[in-house]
């Protein structure tokens, strides 16, 4: 990721740890924040300071590794306490699985080496599949922008399916980023996403850092685009596939595909196949996380002197849900790492 000119990835190995980028934060202060044990990793994922479903199962699996570099036998507890973090993104159980399995049969003094040397491979891979979901989008975005070449392609996504959701490239953002870095022509509709904010605060910061012409709008501004063609096509990111196709993501993406679907304006769905969960049949069955709802009721940002301050904005009930489900019926395609498909 290009971060104020340097390439690095969100996650990286420190002497103690790992250290990411603290997302409460962005865009405003770009703060490292180094995770040392279990306990903090799973903090980080539970208060959101890092997020994304491929990216918290990479700060996972190091969180394990860390509880065995402690304490050989805290495999289960630790795995455990992690996977009770955030419960609807399926590469976190995918992640934890990954390096318990590869572990449980070792000697007790063989298992933390183990468990960060394949934390560090699930980091490589999890770049290796992001690249290849961009290849195969890139291709689908140069056939839809010669259906038009006269003018940039307008893309919509929602939340935050980019680097910072990533070890690096973001699923749905790697194939506009390769389209960009590649002379495709193009400029992306970034909803807002309210709300965390994911998209005003994250997409628009990492489109911005690498030179994508974009233009952040309210959520409930898609319809309308869509209505006066101004979107070619959605591609949005998940946090769970189920073996049906339905599609698990931010709260509001159902809206997109419903206003996609009435407007004749293509769905992709962009993931790696770690992000499906055959073991459930439907989107139905996935555990959907309320958070807060301090979340809606109040709002940071910075002040006109630059300090950061958080303020209400209602002070009525509010409830909040982080996710819904996007049936299958109305997803046109998944950019996956082995190419795009009409079915998962
Ligand atoms: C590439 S997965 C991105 C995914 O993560 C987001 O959720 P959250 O910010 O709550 O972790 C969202 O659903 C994105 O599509």
């Amino acid at each position: 990721m290009n971060l104020n000119g340097s390439w690095v990835r969100s996650i990286a190995r420190t002497e103690r740890g790992v250290r990411i980028l603290d997302q409460r934060r962005l865009p405003w202060d770009i703060e490292w924040v180094e995770l040392a044990s279990a306990e903090m990793a799973a903090r980080a994922i539970r208060e959101m300071w890092t997020r994304g479903a491929p990216l918290i199962g990479a700060v996972a699996a190091y969180g394990l590794a860390m509880a065995l570099r402690n304490d050989p036998l805290a495999l289960d507890p630790a795995y455990a306490q992690l996977l009770d973090a955030r419960p609807t993104a399926v590469n976190l159980r995918w992640a934890l699985d990954q390096v318990r399995d590869h572990v449980r049969n070792l000697p007790l003094d063989a298992r933390a080496a183990a468990a960060f040397a394949r934390a560090d491979a699930i980091c490589d891979e999890d770049v290796a599949l992001n690249r290849a979901i961009g290849e195969h989008g890139l291709t689908l975005l140069e056939q839809l922008h010669a259906r038009n070449p006269d003018r940039p392609l307008n893309i919509l996504t929602h939340c935050n399916p980019g680097w910072l959701a990533t070890v690096d490239y973001g699923t749905a953002t790697a194939p506009i980023y390769l389209a960009h870095d590649r002379g495709v022509p193009l400029h992306v509709w970034v909803d807002e996403t309210r709300p965390r904010n994911q998209g005003a605060l994250l997409t628009a910061f990492e489109l911005a850092g690498h030179g994508v012409p974009h233009t952040v709008v309210a959520d409930n501004a898609g319809g309308l685009l869509m209505q006066q063609g101004e979107v070619d096509l959605v591609i949005v990111g998940t946090d769970r596939v189920t073996a049906n196709g339905d599609v698990c993501n931010k709260i509001g993406t159902y809206l997109k595909a419903l206003a996609a679907r009435d407007n004749g304006v293509p769905f992709y769905v962009a993931l790696p196949y770690t992000t499906i969960d055959r073991s459930l049949a439907s989107g139905s069955e996935v555990p959907i996380e309320a958070r807060s709802g301090d979340e809606l009721a109040w709002i940071t940002g910075p002040m006109q002197t630059g300090e950061l301050a958080t303020v209400k904005v209602t002070g009525s009930a509010v409830h909040n849900p982080a996710f819904d489900i996007t049936p299958a019926r109305l997803v046109t395609g998944y950019i996956t790492e082995r190419g795009v498909t009409a079915t998962i």
